[in-house]
Parts: C-alpha cells; sequence; structure tokens
C-alpha cells in the first residue's frame, strides 16, 4: 500500500466502481464518485494524484468534467485517464483532444489498467518533483525568485482582501565581492549558505517566507506584519549574522560579514501595486549602503553597528534551525 499516492475513480455503475477499487486499493488509496458535480468537489478537497473518468455519465459527462477540472487554476494540473465503453478511434482521439492523459476502453484488461495507472503515477511524481526543483535554489536551498514572484502575488491579495499588513525586506551581504576576491568564490558560496540559514532560523512564523532572490541579495515577505515589527525582526537577522563573527577581511564596515537591509510595509488597497513595495524596500536598502552599511533602513527607523540599541531591544540568539 502507497498511501501517498490517492486515485479518484468515476463511473455511474457500481460494478466498474468496486471492479477498480478492487483492482488498486492494494496499492494506493482510492476514492470513488458516481457522479461528475461529486468527482469536482472530491477532486478539489482531496488533491487526487489521478482522476480514472467515465465518459458517460448522468448530468454532466466526463467530457464537461475534465473541462471544468482543467479550468480551475486548483486542479487543472491533476491528469485524467478516461476510462469508457466508447471504445471507437474518433472516441479515443476526441479523449484526448479534450486533455485526457491516456484512454482505456471497456471491458477492462486488469493488467492494462495497473500497468497505464502506474506509468502515469510515476510521470505525476516527477512532475511535481521538476516543478519543486524549479523553484528552489540549488546553493541555498531556499525559494528561488520565480517561487517569491507567486508568493508575493498570493500573499499581496490575501493582505488586500483581509486588509491586513504586509511587510518586505531585501537584504544584501556588505562588501561581498571583496569577500570573494580576497576568500575565493567557493568560500564565498559558503557564506551565503550560512546567511540563507540564519535568515530562515530568525524567521519566526510559519507564514514569513524567504528567498534567494539572486546574487547576494535575498528577498523576506513578512505576511501580518507592520513595518516596525518587521524592521526589529530584521535587525535582529542583522545582529544574529554579525554574531556569526565570520571574518570578513576585506569589508569596510566591520571585521567579520554583516549585512545591509532595506524594509517597507504597507496594508495594501486594491488599486496599488506589489512592485512598488519591493521597490520602496530596494531603495532603502541603497540609503541603507549609502548609510554605511551593517544597518536596517525602514520607514523611519534606522539602525546601524554602533546605534541598534537605540531602537531596539536586544532580543536573545535563537538559532533553532543551526
Ligand atoms: N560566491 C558567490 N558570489 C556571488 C554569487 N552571486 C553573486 N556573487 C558575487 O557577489 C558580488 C556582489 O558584489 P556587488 O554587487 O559589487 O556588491 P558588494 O561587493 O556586496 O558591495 P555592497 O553591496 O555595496 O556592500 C559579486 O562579486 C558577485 O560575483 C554566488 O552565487 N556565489
Amino acid at each position: 500500500m502507497n498511501p501517498t499516492q490517492t486515485i479518484l475513480v468515476v463511473d455511474d455503475a457500481e460494478i466498474n466502481l468496486h471492479l477498480l477499487q478492487g483492482l488498486l486499493q492494494p496499492d494506493y488509496r482510492v476514492l470513488t464518485a458516481d457522479n461528475g458535480a461529486d468527482a469536482l468537489q472530491l477532486a478539489l478537497e482531496q488533491q487526487p494524484d489521478l482522476v480514472l473518468l467515465d465518459v458517460i455519465l448522468p448530468g454532466m459527462d466526463g467530457y464537461a468534467v475534465l473541462q471544468r477540472l482543467q479550468a480551475d487554476p486548483r486542479t487543472k494540473h491533476i491528469p485524467v485517464i478516461f476510462v469508457t465503453a466508447l471504445s471507437s478511434a474518433e472516441d479515443e482521439a476526441r479523449g484526448l483532444e479534450f486533455g485526457a492523459v491516456d484512454y482505456i476502453t471497456k471491458p477492462l484488461n486488469p493488467i492494462i489498467v495497473k500497468a497505464r495507472v502506474a506509468t502515469h503515477l510515476k510521470l505525476e511524481r516527477q512532475r511535481r518533483m521538476l516543478e519543486a526543483l524549479a523553484n528552489i535554489d540549488g546553493l541555498t536551498e531556499l525559494p528561488n525568485r520565480r517561487q517569491l514572484d507567486k508568493v508575493f502575488v498570493t500573499e499581496w491579495d490575501h493582505a488586500v482582501r483581509s486588509g491586513s499588513d504586509l511587510s518586505v525586506a531585501v537584504i544584501d551581504v556588505d562588501c561581498f565581492k571583496q569577500y570573494n576576491d580576497l576568500c575565493g568564490h567557493a568560500r564565498g558560496d559558503w557564506v551565503l549558505r550560512q546567511v540563507a540559514r540564519t535568515i530562515s532560523a530568525s524567521l519566526l512564523r510559519s507564514t514569513d517566507f524567504a528567498a534567494r532572490y539572486g546574487g547576494e541579495e535575498f528577498v523576506v515577505l513578512l505576511p501580518a506584519t507592520p513595518a516596525d515589527g518587521a524592521w526589529l525582526l530584521m535587525d535582529t537577522l542583522r545582529r544574529n549574522i554579525e554574531r556569526l563573527a565570520i571574518p570578513h577581511p576585506g569589508s569596510d564596515v566591520s571585521d567579520f560579514v554583516t549585512l545591509s537591509v532595506g524594509v517597507a510595509g504597507s496594508r495594501p488597497l486594491p488599486q496599488q501595486q506589489s512592485a512598488l513595495l519591493l521597490q520602496k524596500a530596494d531603495q532603502r536598502l541603497y540609503h541603507a549602503k549609502r548609510s554605511g552599511r551593517n544597518c536596517v533602513v525602514g520607514d523611519g527607523l534606522h539602525s546601524s553597528f554602533n546605534s541598534s540599541a537605540v531602537f531596539s531591544p536586544d532580543l536573545p540568539l535563537d538559532f533553532p534551525g543551526l
């Protein structure tokens, strides 16, 4: 039994449901529906890995079910195999044109059904792995910019709907070019991994999200967090990095690796553009660099290696992930 894989079987004949259930249940979790409406609801709620869909169904037929699955972004990725008594070449071609990944004709041959199901589940697993890899930065294993763009849109829309705050921070390693030049690129890569781990370990809520934006730059999204809270959290991160005490022989600002951070927060309104918030945080990062680096610049708030205590309490170091 592989409980991680779920198949939804849709057929209006109980005998067919029983047959397919008996065939597949030893290896997979099997859900059943005898009509299109129930099938759509189960697909949405249970997110099966594969749907075996009869074409001739009372009310909404299999083609209509497939079209509805494909039209919904929450279900359009689920592969569908038509399982039907319509056995002409035209029927099969039509089913595949509609977007089914395969077409199995009745009467069912159990060996063929099992083999095709196994093949499509394997392809689905590989597709998901590729999708996950496409969203991850290989060096730091943080989400990459592609994933950040998607999550930013989702969080922005959520903040608009719920009227809650959203803060963004842009984080940059100071004088990193000199670090690479003096310590070597491999050591530079190691530093980026330490910074990524410390960013992850410093974020406290499950909704906080960190990504590698590119090069030595990272972005953090902090949902339901006002700008002053975001500034405090980023200043704690800045100090956590400083206390790693990674020697930086070429830094203009410290003996150790340090960060500069720009923070911007807002309670987004429908007519506003999410990109402007990121732009504002980026401008403040620029300001932080011009102010001498190793500091966090937010909305009227500014910290640096020699003035942070004025603005933020000395929060305890906390590295649960390290
Ligand atoms: N080791 C390593 N270095 C990288 C990577 N991506 C970007 N870099 C380097 O990061 C450096 C960034 O340099 P700059 O943008 O000039 O900035 P900086 O030297 O950090 O100076 P400030 O930002 O002004 O403090 C460049 O030398 C890039 O080659 C990476 O994946 N690994």
